[in-house]
């Protein structure tokens, strides 16, 4: 069995739990209250910017030029592409770019990217894949399942974020991290593909916490 399917079978449970959360489901069937995506959206944001640096770190991780290449292009497309596309869709409910500029993130977002930043710093090239992989390999599955929903893409507030995450293009990224995984993981040691086995169920418990996170607009002790 490749390694990424030991992953995702590990990570059943919490993949299921996922796909059955409030927030997903109402994306899905479009009645998740606009105020909880907006809450999304703004601490998406900021989870963005420190993801990018987790691919830059990809890059200084690499070994080769091609793989080198692809870090820096994903990273390009994080910050040039995906953000301005943030931004635009984030204009739809309100939220402005000062505001965006201007927020914090919440205790989830911090503790989440910060993870992913510190096993992308002090690991190696396979620990920086197995921190990113849950976030695009699940955020495809997701994308498809609700892209099945008649009329689910054509929704005014979610439809785009269905588009986007179930598009092809979105489908070549994950699949190329799931390969990327399977090339690191091999003839690493049991102790090794233990650690990357605990960064790819602690980043996927993350996703999880993320969904939640918006869904209850959980921001610090005493903040609004
Ligand atoms: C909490 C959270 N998790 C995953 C993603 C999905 N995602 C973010 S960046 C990226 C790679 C392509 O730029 C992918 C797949 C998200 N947006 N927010």
């Amino acid at each position: 069995m490749k390694f990424s399917e030991q992953l995702r079978e590990k990570c059943l449970p919490i993949w299921r739990q996922n796909h059955q959360h409030p927030f997903v489901t109402g994306m899905g069937n479009g009645t998740l209250q606009a105020d909880k995506f907006r809450f999304y959206m703004v601490q998406d944001y900021l989870y963005l910017i420190q993801y990018a640096k987790v691919f830059a770190l990809g890059a200084v991780k690499a070994d080769d030029l091609a793989t080198m290449g692809k870090f820096a292009a994903l990273l390009d497309g994080t910050l040039n592409e995906e953000m301005a596309l943030h931004r635009q869709y984030a204009a739809r409910f309100g939220i402005t770019g000062e505001e965006l500029e201007a927020a914090q993130a919440s205790p989830v977002t911090l503790a989440y990217t910060h993870y992913m930043l510190h096993a992308a710093q002090n690991g190696t090239l396979a620990d920086v894949v197995a921190a990113v992989l849950p976030c695009a390999w699940s955020y495809w599955e997701i994308g498809k399942e609700l892209n099945q929903i008649p009329g689910a893409a054509e929704h005014e507030l979610y439809g785009e974020w269905i588009k986007m995450y179930s598009s092809d293009e979105f489908g070549q990224l994950a699949q190329w991290c799931i390969d990327l995984m399977d090339e690191q993981a091999e003839g690493k040691s049991e102790r090794e593909r233990a650690r990357l086995e605990e960064i790819f169920l602690n980043t996927t418990r993350f996703e999880y916490l993320f969904w939640d996170m918006a869904y209850n607009g959980e921001m610090w002790p005493g903040d609004a």
